[in-house]
């Protein structure tokens, strides 16, 4: 039996991947790695039902011929195919998801589709392994959770079924040789030889030269992988109980739990009871949700004082309450109080139809704008919320400090307009800005962000 052959069998075996009789769907792009996937287990086990999925992007010149090339390489061999032509740029305008999100999303409702139509007990995809050690450095540098780290699962609950992906076990160069050995014609995507993606510009100049250094470079990463993996799968069982401890009542819109019971819980667990009450209670997580939200809904229980709250996107309110000990997550509808964090790019929607653009660095807005803010590292995260009882500003020359409710008679703001007017604070709660009205003074440091205000 040839290496490659082992490995991958060896693989499939220890993650249990596929049991004979199961009807496999394989994603096809016609490219190499999955047309050897397609090939392999169509040569090496005939106890499975195997099947071809090829989704048309319809993004490439060459994408009508890659679906007839996998189309015909399909009727030659006799193998059951489905076919799928996509309007990813359509969803990308939707949804304003990047290229890669929108293509991958849309294949993947494709292949859910079609295990619940065809019955599939699995679906198989092409990745490698140094697809797995990309992946991996990819997420590390650009920020990541624990769960992010541990890179490509070889195997993960699917629609009905399972996700697997057998060639975790083998790299691109031995993916390439099988193809030779089986006078396999692969087409090949252009794009991967552009240096204009970061994975791209990853695989072609920095994972060589980590390969210098350790040539078998990916058996470290998939053991880490692995191992990572493990204790991630551990950590969430045990977050899972733990929550079941602390929580006093559960519903769809509010969660309560005990401070005193969370608190004797270390902050593994205790960050990913969180991230299980958060994804409990967002149907569908924001994107503006990040990991700050996270810190600063731990540093609230965490705190010696015994009440606080925070807002979320959504109306999703966080208080911990000194009366009853608890700390609860619900939803507020009937307030008009806002409250985001501001700890990166981004754009920010308040009342009466005004925006706060929060941009990296100093910069000057090309369009008319009320008023702008330039802000120093020291200060983040910022917050923009509205007004609440006793907010003061500082004044300049150490003069002290004004109530923000005089700025507003000052400045004849109408009654009807001060509880939605934004005022922005720095990290330690002080108010630093009232956007059209008054300004701290600076801390004199150079700008991490510009904020504008529409
Ligand atoms: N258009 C598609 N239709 C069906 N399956 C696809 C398609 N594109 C990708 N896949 C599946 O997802 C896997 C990973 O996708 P990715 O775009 O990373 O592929 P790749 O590394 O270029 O692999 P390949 O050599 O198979 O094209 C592929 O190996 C394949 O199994």
């Amino acid at each position: 039996m040839s290496d490659f052959r082992l490995k991958v069998k060896a693989y499939c075996e220890k993650h249990e991947m596929v049991s004979s009789g199961d009807k496999v769907l394989i994603g096809v792009s016609g490219g190499p790695d999955s047309l050897a996937l397609l090939h392999f287990f169509r040569e090496n086990r005939p106890d499975l039902k195997v099947e071809a999925v090829h989704v048309d992007h319809g993004l490439r010149g060459s994408s009508a011929a890659d679906a007839a090339y996998v189309k015909a390489y399909c009727k030659l061999h006799q193998i059951p195919f489905h076919l799928l032509l996509a309007d990813v740029k359509g969803r990308m305008e939707q949804t304003g998801e990047g290229v890669q999100e929108a293509a991958r999303k849309v294949r993947y409702a494709y292949f859910e589709e079609l295990m619940e139509e065809t019955g599939a007990d699995v679906v198989m995809i092409g990745q490698h392994a140094d697809d797995q050690v990309e992946t991996i450095l990819f997420r590390l540098m650009r920020g990541t959770s624990m769960r992010g780290a541990a890179g490509i699962m070889p195997v993960r609950p699917f629609a009905e079924g399972k996700m697997v992906r057998p060639f975790l076990s083998v790299t691109k160069s031995e993916i390439e040789q099988y193809c030779e050995q089986h006078d396999l014609e692969p087409r090949r995507d252009p794009t991967n030889e552009s240096d204009a993606y970061t994975r791209n510009r990853l695989r072609r100049h920095v994972i060589p030269l980590l390969k210098k250094e350790n040539p078998l470079l990916h058996e470290a990463f998939e053991r880490f992988s692995e191992e990572l993996g493990e204790d991630n799968a551990w950590l969430e069982q045990e977050a899972v109980k733990a929550l079941e401890d602390v929580c006093v009542t559960k519903s769809s819109e509010r969660f309560h739990l005990s401070v005193e019971k969370f608190r004797t819980y270390g902050l593994p667990l205790q960050r990913r009871m969180i991230h299980l009450i958060l994804n409990y209670l967002y149907a569908k997580v924001p994107t503006s949700l990040s990991s700050a939200h996270t810190r600063a809904i731990l540093d609230l229980l965490k705190q010696a004082h015994p009440s606080g709250d925070l807002h979320l996107p959504e109306s999703l309110t966080v208080t911990r309450s000194y009366q009853d000990g608890y700390f609860h997550f619900q939803r507020k509808t009937d307030d008009a109080a806002y409250s985001y964090l501001i700890d990166k790019e981004q754009l920010i929607e308040l009342p009466d139809r005004h925006m706060l653009d929060v941009q990296a660095g100093e910069i000057v807005p090309d369009k008319p704008y009320y008023d702008l803010y330039y802000v120093s590292e020291s200060f983040m995260p910022l917050t923009v919320r509205s007004r609440r009882d006793g907010d003061k500003i500082r004044l300049p020359d150490g003069k002290g400090s004004k109530k923000i409710k005089d700025v507003f008679i000052e400045k004849k703001v109408p009654l009807s307009q001060r509880n939605r007017h934004p005022i922005v604070t720095a990290a330690d709660g002080s108010v630093l800005w009232i956007p059209g009205l008054r300004k701290a003074p600076s801390d004199g440091k150079p700008a991490a962000y510009t904020l504008i205000y529409y």
